[in-house]
């Protein structure tokens, strides 16, 4: 992989003090940051107390910076200097926290303290429970001090402390945004400045903290507080080049940190790479509205920015730009960076709906299995809003022999063999060729447990950004999967680009407005569950299957026995003159099993023969079967010739490549041919076609052209009758049934005087020609029927004039 020219111009700028990337995900910021750790180290790290800090948020982010390095390192052709394979003295590549730890041990040992750093989660609850208890006597009318506030108190101690707050005078007048609370449902009420609420908390957190030291713990919001106080004072290294990835979630401790043990020098560099629209920590400095003035930067005249998404495809790029365009907080952000496309396409991210967990992890299941022929699971991760998600659908993929492990274990690399799985807020920075967004349900994204109305907003632009970075993380294949109600956020995807099934063209069901309703006339239950789900799919049936309303209708009788049944949705298409039904279509409301209706639609099938094809769908699943009740992947899309009163279709066997086609014509202009192969149709017009001459019989001794055609034309598409000259012939017998050519069938020939053995070949014969398959024996042919009724013909070689072989068989013959 190279950089562009502007990541290239970026990287290699000169260093002169602080400067901002911002870009949008995955435009190759944390390439660019590496990159330049390599020319500041060969340009500008020459003194002997030169070094360089590209500092990161986690771990897991250090093994995909060796990642991303190797990609560089493959084109650059052994240019890049080593930063991983072997440790350069000059250069560190950590966690922010590992570092703060270092000075913050150091600190302890001056103290001569005794810290344990952090304690679990449910501990600290109890701790923040006896303080409610104890404050309550003092602060009786402070509401927020309530049992059922203990996660946000502690995550209010842990955000003070993050931000520096150590005076209570200074939490008093900080602004707090998005800590409102309504009062009513006995929720924490609104922080407001200067109030006894503010400092009720402010006293629960010296209370904590004073828990903490008699059990010798320390909090990691306490933790950095110390190792800054020790970097000021006496920091272990100084860096005269920072580069801080992920910046936008830093709290103000860790900034102020690698601040203070950055040198002074004429040269030193300080970059800080950002995406606002990717911030998703509470405790974040940057990232919750705080300017970098306040941390001592302006960025006047500073920044740089990148728009270009490398990572994702087109498709998966624009789902998740669809889902934060309208978000004014995201958007509006002066450092919000709005991404360009690039070429680079692939699928549509699939957004579907299952009615539980168990059969969100059949699907699941059923998909790992289905990609694995074409990647390697460790190129697949599942990704959940939480941990407990997760460990769920770990325990029902294993019940289907499918392993997958937690990707935050220390051992465990980017290439392990198993499917991954990984929480939202850990896979930030990282990417993945398919990525399963799962259990995407309403109340677990966003999550807003203890929010009220205006505070409910603010949280619900981080988990926005949540999602968004869960769906930038797809290099491939994106899956968005819900187990349940689905997440509001799924409905601000737009649905044109996302699908129902991989595969699919359908678009994922969406609400047609009653306005636009189709055969609004014919509608008994206007508002009906069913009706929704009707109405999609007539709206998916037309703009993206191009099936003209006319041909369409609903509630279309079919006669079963005595009865008259009546299917949601019949396709007519006009056929060899007449209109037949082609396509039934039941509709269930939402969640509503499919396996009546496919029994359902299946008998309608049966009692209308010209109906090919039959579908099902509740809006969350669509499935499809073809005329023997066979599951077929997709609906067909609307074939132009349809339209056509007289159109004629025929099957083309091809005897060489053993392929099939169909080929779809009006005989009255057999100038414009639609050939499907497999399923993909393509219109072919007069230049992209040859005419072959057609010939009833052959008279031998002649040259074919001098035979005559019959009135029948035909043609075939150019590309597959390239590079030699081609006739057809009409097939009068049975002798060769075995090979598949029937009596009023029509053979391609390839002219050419000689044949393999074993080849169908037309040879000349007595006054007429035949066709029979050939085979050399010695200076004899022997030309064999494929039908036991006649025997074979032997001649010697010289009395046997060979006027080319079959290549293909068109079955049906021209005419209907
Ligand atoms: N110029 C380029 N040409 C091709 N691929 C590129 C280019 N720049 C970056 N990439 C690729 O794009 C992907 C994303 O790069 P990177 O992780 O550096 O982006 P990012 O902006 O840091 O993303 P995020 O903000 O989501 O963490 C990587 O696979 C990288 O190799």
């Amino acid at each position: 992989m190279d950089l562009n020219a502007e990541q290239k111009r970026i990287a290699t700028l000169e260093p002169k003090g602080h400067q901002l990337l911002k870009g949008v995900a995955g435009s190759g910021k944390t390439s660019v940051g590496l990159y330049r750790v390599h020319f500041l180290l060969n340009n500008y790290c020459f003194g002997k107390d030169d070094a360089i800090l590209l500092a990161t948020y986690n771990r897991t982010l250090i093994k995909y910076m060796a990642y991303l390095y190797g990609k560089m390192a493959e084109s650059e052709q052994g240019e890049l200097s080593t930063l991983f394979d072997t440790p350069n003295r000059k250069v560190d590549i950590k966690t922010v926290d590992s570092l703060m730890v270092n000075h913050f041990d150091a600190h302890a040992a001056e103290h001569k303290e005794k810290f344990q750093l952090g304690l679990p989660q449910n501990k600290s609850y109890q701790i923040i429970s006896e303080g409610i208890t104890k404050l309550k006597k003092n602060f009786p009318d402070v509401g927020i001090l309530n049992q059922k506030n203990t996660g946000f108190l502690l995550q209010e101690i842990n955000w003070i402390k993050d931000c520096l707050y150590l005076e209570e005078e200074e939490y008093q007048g900080a602004d707090r945004k998005g800590m409102v609370k309504s009062q009513a449902e006995n929720k924490p009420q609104r922080l407001q400045k200067n109030s006894p609420t503010r400092k009720a908390i402010f006293e629960l957190m010296r209370f904590y903290d004073q828990a903490l030291r008699k059990m010798g713990k320390i909090s990691f919001s306490g933790m950095r507080i110390r190792a800054l106080e020790q970097a000021r004072k006496a920091p272990q290294v100084r860096y005269t080049h920072v580069i801080i990835d992920e910046s936008q979630d830093l709290t103000r401790s860790q900034l102020l940190f690698l601040k203070a043990i950055c040198n002074q020098k004429e040269y030193s560099s300080f970059v800080f790479i950002a995406d606002t629209a990717q911030n998703i920590y509470p405790q974040s400095w940057l990232g919750s509205g705080n300017s970098f003035a306040s941390i001592g930067f302006s960025m006047q005249g500073r920044s740089h920015s990148l728009s270009k998404n490398y990572r994702t495809t087109t498709q998966i790029s624009k789902a998740a730009y669809s889902l934060i365009e309208h978000c004014a907080e995201i958007v509006e952000d002066e450092n919000y960076v709005k991404p360009a496309l690039i070429d680079k396409h692939g699928v549509y991210p699939v957004c579907k709906q299952f009615s539980d967990e168990r059969s969100q992890a059949d699907y699941l299941a059923a998909e790992i299995k289905r990609l694995t022929a074409e990647h390697d699971r460790s190129d697949m991760v599942i990704l959940g809003r939480f941990k407990r998600q997760l460990d769920q659908i770990k325990t029902m993929l294993a019940q289907k022999g499918i392993a997958c492990s937690d990707f935050n274990d220390k051992d465990l690399g980017f290439d392990s063999g198993d499917v991954k799985l990984i929480t939202l807020h850990s896979i930030k920075g990282l990417e993945f060729p398919i990525v399963f967004m799962v259990g995407l349900n309403e109340g677990v994204i966003p999550y807003l447990p203890d929010a009220d109305e205006e505070g409910r907003h603010d949280d619900e632009v981080k988990e926005r950004k949540l999602f968004y970075v869960g769906m930038t993380r797809a290099t491939e294949k994106l899956y968005m999967l819900s187990s349940g109600k689905g997440s509001p956020f799924l409905m601000d995807i737009a649905p044109r680009l996302t699908r129902i099934d991989s595969g699919v063209k359908m678009r994922r069901f969406y609400n047609v407005a009653v306005d636009d309703f189709r055969f609004k006339g014919r509608i008994t239950n206007i508002h009906g569950a069913e009706e929704k789900v009707r109405q999609w799919i007539l709206a998916e049936l037309v703009e993206t299957y191009k099936y003209p309303l006319a041909n369409i209708a609903i509630e279309y009788p079919v006669k079963a026995f005595s009865k008259t049944g009546y299917v949601d949705i019949a396709v007519h298409v006009n056929r060899s003159g007449s209109d037949e039904p082609f396509l039934f279509v039941e509709t269930k409301r939402r969640g509503h099993s499919l396996e009546d209706a496919c029994e359902q639609v299946r008998s309608y099938m049966n009692h209308c023969p010209p109906c090919e094809y039959a579908a099902v769908t509740d809006g969350m699943s669509l499935r499809v079967m073809g005329r023997q009740g066979n599951p077929v992947n997709d609906l067909p899309e609307f074939r132009e010739m349809w339209a056509l009163s007289n159109s004629v279709q025929v099957f083309f066997h091809h005897l060489k490549r053993r392929q099939k086609a169909q080929l779809c014509f009006d005989p009255n202009d057999p100038t414009t041919v639609e050939v499907d192969v497999n399923g993909m149709s393509k219109l072919l017009k007069a230049d992209q076609l040859e005419k072959i001459p057609l010939y009833g019989s052959i008279a031998a001794g002649q040259p074919i052209h001098m035979n005559s055609e019959l009135d029948e034309t035909f043609y075939l598409p150019k590309a597959w009758v390239r590079g030699a000259d081609y006739f057809a012939l009409k097939v009068r017998g049975d002798s060769m049934v075995g090979a598949g050519i029937d009596n009023g069938d029509t053979v391609l020939v390839r002219s050419q005087p000689s044949a393999d053995n074993l080849d169908i070949v037309v040879a000349a014969l007595n006054e007429d020609a035949t066709l029979k398959r050939f085979s050399k024996m010695g200076d004899n042919a022997i030309l064999q029927a494929e039908n036991p009724n006649y025997d074979p013909i032997l001649l010697s070689l010289d009395q046997l004039q060979i006027l080319g072989i079959a290549v293909g068989v068109v079955k049906n013959g021209i005419h209907k």
